[in-house]
């Protein structure tokens, strides 16, 4: 890819995944400064990064040799593991002649833990930023005759007696310490080091420069903190905190950089000093445009005075310094705040990471109770400050102290619901589960009584079929062919009957009795009923076939015999009787429907056909029309149907 004649090609290190960033070397300092940055945040983006931190880039010499240093940590998330890699870039380039050689960045990946990780990176901050504040001192009012990279003591040895800081405070702002002590008194040694000035003479440079810095709402330090014997790290970063503070202003003041800065810090604090620094560039420079650009157009509507002016712009810089104030802490209790405030799932994702530091932070109690006073403005002051706290700017990043109460308090109402939610939806679970548990045994018995009925139709069902198939099986063995024969009462008391005797097996012994001496004839039956026999004695021994007839059998039933023998008699009834008198037709359709109309499965259709033959002739006697009497007459007109 190419940016604006800034040839960068990132190459992807398939081991580490790391980029490569080979580049062509031709520009100014400034031109390489603001090319780097854009550089980093090609690597950056895309990129699971940590933090990338922090960039320093040193111009020593005019023969362009460059050395970058940059610490990259990246953190993996399949190993949940933050790895720091240090980056370093060496170009060494003559001026002029070498222009346009190409240089490479070179990765020296090395993984460390997270916690060491954390306090290496903390200690090269620390050493960054004072290399970048002895170089800001050294380009303000220097030379500082200091290394390249000084060490506290000689950092703090180089400011002790005030004056670079009195000097440099003078530079951006003139007057701003009035006087500065810059000689000996009589009889006091010369300077510095080896003539250091008294204390109390330096002391009077180290008060005057705190209070110029307080006046501009800047972080300051104790003047003990450049005290030989009090010094420690804590001092050090106080004191060069103070003086990057002092760098910022500077920069917003003279408004360098200021599109570069916008693009790189991302600070709301930063974002509101260039702001206003551009407010005050601009040729009316008055409140109203300043409002215009950082504030909504809500505060629009009444010009403020002079004196609401001043009063607001005091809140505003109280405002910024108790935020830049907080930032700071969040800096300082940076491993703190990752020790006991973050998870290890929080450390995945560093969006995540980041709004939980800064809320850990946020959540001091000071930090809210100092914006307190500011609450209640009631006029302008009022509005800026809620301006400030429901701005876009502070939206996007969470930071305003004002916005942070009333986040906290919303976060804590939304926990409270969301407590009460969870114990309901435990409840909900608990019961759910109960019901699904009842409705598994439920169903578990249905399915058991229902497997129960199952096998009990099936067993029923072929129970009937046995049974069905041994009642025919028994009609069988019964005979197919059976032939009863039924003795009619005699019609005079005084003739005598032909019957001699009547055998329980079936038999029956006749003779004349007229010759009783004459030979006996033995005739054999399957039954033979008596004179005394009734019509239900005839039917009992023929009900059986019906049942057969259902079961799809074919019966025929018909009586045989002379005239006046009784057929019609067994057959149909005497004219006249009784129910009891019914033949064996009679029954026998009563049995067929009574069975039919039990088994509901089936459906049963029964025709009945009524004939005569007598004279070898043919006859329906259910007929209506004579003539059609005759046989052949089997057609549909003559049937009749009768149905259940
Ligand atoms: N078992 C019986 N008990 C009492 N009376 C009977 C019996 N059998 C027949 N009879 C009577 O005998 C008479 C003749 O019977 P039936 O008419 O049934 O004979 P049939 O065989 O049908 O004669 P045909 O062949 O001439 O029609 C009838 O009056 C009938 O009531």
């Amino acid at each position: 890819m190419s940016v604006e004649g800034f040839s960068v090609s990132i190459l992807q290190n398939v081991e580490t995944n790391y980029s490569l960033v080979p580049v062509i070397v031709k520009g100014t300092k400034k031109f390489w400064t603001e090319k780097f940055r854009l550089c980093l945040n090609l690597i950056a983006s895309g990129r699971d990064i940590v933090s990338v931190h922090p960039l320093t880039l040193r111009f020593p010499n005019l023969d362009f040799r460059v050395s970058l240093s940059l610490s990259l940590y990246t953190h993996t998330r399949r190993t949940h593991s933050i790895t720091l890699h240090h980056l370093s870039l060496s170009l060494s380039l003559s001026s002029g002649e070498e222009s346009g050689k190409e240089g490479r960045i070179k990765m020296e990946p090395k993984r460390v833990s997270f916690r060491e990780g954390c306090l290496s990176r903390k200690a090269e901050e620390t050493a960054l930023r004072r290399y970048e504040a002895a170089a800001w001192l050294d380009s303000m009012v220097g030379p500082l005759n200091l290394p390249q990279k000084p060490s506290d003591q000689e950092f703090v040895s180089c400011l002790r007696n005030g004056l670079i800081l009195c000097n440099a405070i003078n530079k951006i702002k003139p007057g701003s310490v009035p006087k500065i002590v810059s000689k000996p008194l009589m009889g006091s040694p010369a300077n510095d080091n080896q003539n250091p000035l008294p204390a109390y003479q330096y002391f009077e440079n180290i008060r005057n420069f705190l209070v110029a810095v307080e006046e501009r709402k800047l972080p300051t330090f104790e003047a003990s903190d450049l005290e030989r014997e009090k010094l420690d790290t804590g001092s050090v970063t106080r004191i060069v905190d103070c003086i990057l503070a002092l760098k910022s202003y500077q920069e917003w003041k003279e408004g360098i950089d200021s599109n570069v800065s916008l693009k790189c810090i991302k600070s709301p604090l930063f974002k509101l000093s260039v702001s206003r620094a551009q407010c005050q560039m601009t040729p009316s420079g008055s409140f109203v445009q300043r409002r215009r650009l950082d504030l909504p157009s809500g505060t629009e509507r009444k010009k403020p005075s002079e004196s609401e002016n001043k009063k607001t712009e005091e809140v505003e810089d109280e405002v910024v310094r108790i935020i830049c104030q907080c930032l700071v802490n969040a800096k300082e209790n940076f491993n703190q705040i990752l020790a006991t405030n973050v998870t290890s799932q929080e450390r995945e994702d560093p969006v995540k990471l980041f709004n939980k530091i800064i809320i850990s932070c946020l959540e001091k109690k000071n930090n809210v109770d100092n914006l307190k006073p500011y609450a209640p403005f009631s006029s302008i002051e009022g509005k800026v400050l809620n301006d400030i706290a429901s701005s876009p700017l502070k939206k996007d990043h969470n930071t305003s102290e004002i916005d942070r109460s009333v986040s906290i308090n919303f976060l804590e109402a939304q926990e409270s619901e969301i407590r009460e939610l969870k114990l309901m939806l435990e409840s909900v679970k608990s019961e759910y589960s109960a019901l699904h548990n009842q409705v598994q045994d439920d169903y578990a018995t249905l399915v058991l009584e229902v497997q129960g009925l199952t096998t009990a139709a099936s067993r029923y069902n072929q129970a009937v079929k046995e049974n069905m198939n041994l009642y025919n099986m028994l009609q069988e063995l019964r005979g197919n062919i059976r032939v009863f024969c039924r003795i009619r009462p005699l019609f005079d008391s005084t003739s005598r009957s032909t019957i001699d005797y009547i055998g329980e097996d079936g038999s029956v012994m006749v003779f004349d009795p007229l010759k009783p001496q004459s030979t006996r004839k033995v005739f054999q039956f399957n039954k033979v009923f008596g004179p005394k026999a009734t019509q239900g004695d005839v039917y009992k021994e023929t009900q059986s076939l019906i049942r057969s007839v259902v079961d799809g059998y074919n019966v025929c039933i018909f009586a045989y015999g002379q005239t006046g023998s009784g057929k019609t008699h067994t057959m149909y009834g005497p004219s006249g009787g009784s129910v009891q008198d019914n033949g064996i037709n009679y029954m026998a359709l009563n049995d067929l429907f009574h069975i039919s109309g039990a088994r509901e499965d089936v459906k049963y259709q029964i025709n009945v056909q009524m004939v005569e033959i007598y004279n070898e002739q043919v006859r329906d006697l259910l007929a209506e029309d004579s003539s059609a009497t005759r046989y052949p007459f089997f057609c549909d007109n003559y049937l009749f149907q009768l149905e259940n």
